[in-house]
């Protein structure tokens, strides 16, 4: 019988310690062993606790998503674990042990050069061309969603908006926008909610800055968009002026 090894056993799941938490649910440090025996692999499991944001839907579209992305720059798809009889599933990832490149630049503030920073850059790009190949439009690239796999190598994570762009389009017209990362958007998606490569390269744009800046939570976009009420006014009036421009 052909084992399909991408459906993997909740029992062998052993929880290690919580790594973060998003709209969608909580992602975990687990060790699967199927062995028994300790010599199991670290992974990373990403558990969906439908909600208002994010159905049971949404989940299965990032996991056909992630696991049709096979690249160095990517992070790999480990398989799924369903539980409760289907009733929720698990997406289950390798695990990159230096976690997310906002922690890493602001831990290896001292240590990090230019060179690296463009290393790092690069690899970014290779990540998103391969995505752009399978034209697919990630919507939420940040530095809070890359993670650091070493000192060398950084992987794109976090397919959960990621779209397919229809062939007949050049875009992706989102319907109801979630909790955006506005800060991120290019004006084309704050204004009409219209996601291409392009506008992914806009939040490389703003990835790039993050990098620069070491991810320092004072320069952080969000944080520079609204340091103070005149900037607040400012920003709103920007977001209304783009809107109008672009209805
Ligand atoms: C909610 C989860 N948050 C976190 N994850 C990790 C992490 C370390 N190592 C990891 N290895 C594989 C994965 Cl999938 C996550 C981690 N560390 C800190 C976090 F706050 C997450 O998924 N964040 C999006 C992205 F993965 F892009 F960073």
């Amino acid at each position: 019988v052909s084992q399909d090894e991408t459906l993997l056993e909740e029992r062998h799941l052993r929880y290690v310690s919580l790594l973060g938490k998003g709209n969608f649910g909580t992602v975990e440090l687990c060790c699967y062993d199927p062995m028994g025996d300790n010599t199991g692999e670290l992974v990373a499991v990403k558990k969906l606790q439908p909600n208002k944001h994010s159905t049971l839907e949404d989940f299965q579209k990032e996991v056909k998503t992630l696991s049709a992305l096979h690249c160095d720059y990517i992070v790999k798809y480990r398989g799924v674990c369903y539980s409760m009889g289907r009733l929720t599933m698990s997406l289950v990832m390798e695990y990159l042990p230096y976690g997310s490149l906002i922690g890493y630049m602001e831990n290896h503030r001292n240590s990090i050069t230019i060179k690296r920073m463009l290393l790092f850059a690069f690899q970014i790009c290779k990540g998103m061309e391969h995505l752009q190949t399978q034209r697919y439009v990630h919507r939420d690239l940040a530095a809070r969603n890359i993670l650091v796999a070493s000192d060398s190598l950084v992987k794109i994570a976090d397919f959960g908006l990621t779209k397919v762009i229809p062939s007949d389009k050049e875009y992706y017209r989102v319907t109801q926008p979630g909790e955006s990362p506005i800060f991120w958007y290019a004006p084309e998606s704050i204004g009409e909610s219209r996601f291409s490569h392009k506008s992914d390269i806009w939040s490389f744009g703003v990835v790039l800055h993050e990098l620069f800046s070491y991810c320092d939570i004072n320069c952080n976009p969000k944080r520079v968009s609204s340091v103070t009420l005149w900037n607040k006014w400012m920003f709103t009036t920007i977001v209304f002026v783009v809107r109008v421009l672009y209805s």
